[in-house]
């Protein structure tokens, strides 16, 4: 048996620079994961089966779930038809703009690669990881990562962030379709800049990180959900340093240099959220 984290994500910047002929977007993210995390066992069968069993009742346990397609696009890309159970413990909100699935499909490529001996790299787990799903490259690699493409091209930088972060989620599930598909490009009235972010990230100065912030999907989604932008003035009163959210939405993170301060912001926004979540970068 093999156990894997999956790791959520943040984007610290998102830009959009047009839509592409087969409906995708071309992106330009700083991308970050944080310690905040769902928990997978894999278990070999000694039948041909993929079996999930996740703690969720929510989410698909058929070959909808982002696992399942993980696994299955692995057996078909090396012709192996070994079984395998894949056991999900579930913490990372579903359809809240922190990959949680995309996650999950990561860590069962990472952990079915060792099961099973393949020795792939990450760079070819990452072809393999793109047919699930575009987030799901960046989350073979974790870490802090220039992203581009639709997500595939994936450039890991030896950077180490260190933030509390406090993920804020509005009760709202919002679709990543949906938003990329209500976003008019030639509207974006600001590109955030990966370089910038990666120049403040380097000289460690949080009045800069905030400067760069930046997510072109966040007008869009807060034109649908008004709780989302709600959820972001909360976090800033509250003292937190860098404020957006992220991905397709609607989770708001917040960044804290220290502990305390993170901490009692996580407390107080407790009292009005549900899902509220204190984690570190990562
Ligand atoms: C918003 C982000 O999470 C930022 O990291 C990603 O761009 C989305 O990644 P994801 O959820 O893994 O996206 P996918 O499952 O590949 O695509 C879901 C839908 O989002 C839209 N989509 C996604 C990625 C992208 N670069 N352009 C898009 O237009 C497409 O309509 C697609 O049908
Ligand atoms: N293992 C899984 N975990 C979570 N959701 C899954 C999983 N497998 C399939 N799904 C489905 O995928 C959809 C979106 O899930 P997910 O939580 O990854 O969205 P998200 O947080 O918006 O991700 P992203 O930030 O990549 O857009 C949901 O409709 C959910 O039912």
């Amino acid at each position: 048996m093999i156990f894997e984290k999956a790791r959520a994500k943040i984007n610290l910047t998102l830009d959009v620079l047009y839509k592409r002929p087969d409906g995708y977007h071309e992106v330009e993210m700083v991308m970050q994961t944080v310690d905040f995390c769902d928990y997978l066992s894999l278990t070999p069968r000694q039948d041909q089966q993929i079996v999930i069993r996740s703690s969720a009742p929510y989410i698909p346990t058929d070959e909808r779930n982002l696992a399942y397609k993980a696994a299955e696009a692995l057996r078909n890309h090396v012709g192996i038809r070994r079984g395998v159970e894949i056991d999900i413990d579930k913490r990372i909100p579903v359809a809240a703009g922190l990959a949680g699935g995309s996650a999950d499909a990561a860590a069962v490529l990472r952990g079915l690669n060792h099961l099973w001996q393949l020795r792939l790299n990450f760079e070819e787990l990452s072809r393999i990881g793109e047919e699930v799903g575009s987030d799901v490259p960046f989350c073979i690699y974790g870490g802090t990562a220039v992203v581009r493409g639709r997500g595939e091209r994936v450039e890991p930088v030896a950077l180490r962030p260190a933030f509390w972060v406090v993920l804020a989620k509005p009760p709202v599930a919002v679709s990543t379709a949906e938003i990329y598909h209500a976003l008019d490009v030639q509207a974006i009235a600001h590109h955030p800049r990966a370089k910038e972010m990666m120049d403040a990230l380097r000289s460690e100065d949080v009045v800069a990180v905030a400067k760069a912030a930046g997510n072109v999907l966040e007008p869009v989604c807060s034109a649908l959900y008004p709780e989302t932008a709600k959820v972001k003035e909360q976090l800033i009163r509250l003292g937190s340093q860098v404020t957006l959210m992220s991905g397709s939405g609607p989770t708001v993170f917040g960044l804290f240099e220290r502990e305390q301060r993170a901490r009692r912001a996580y407390n107080t926004m407790r009292a009005t959220l549900k899902e509220v979540y204190l984690c570190q970068t990562c």
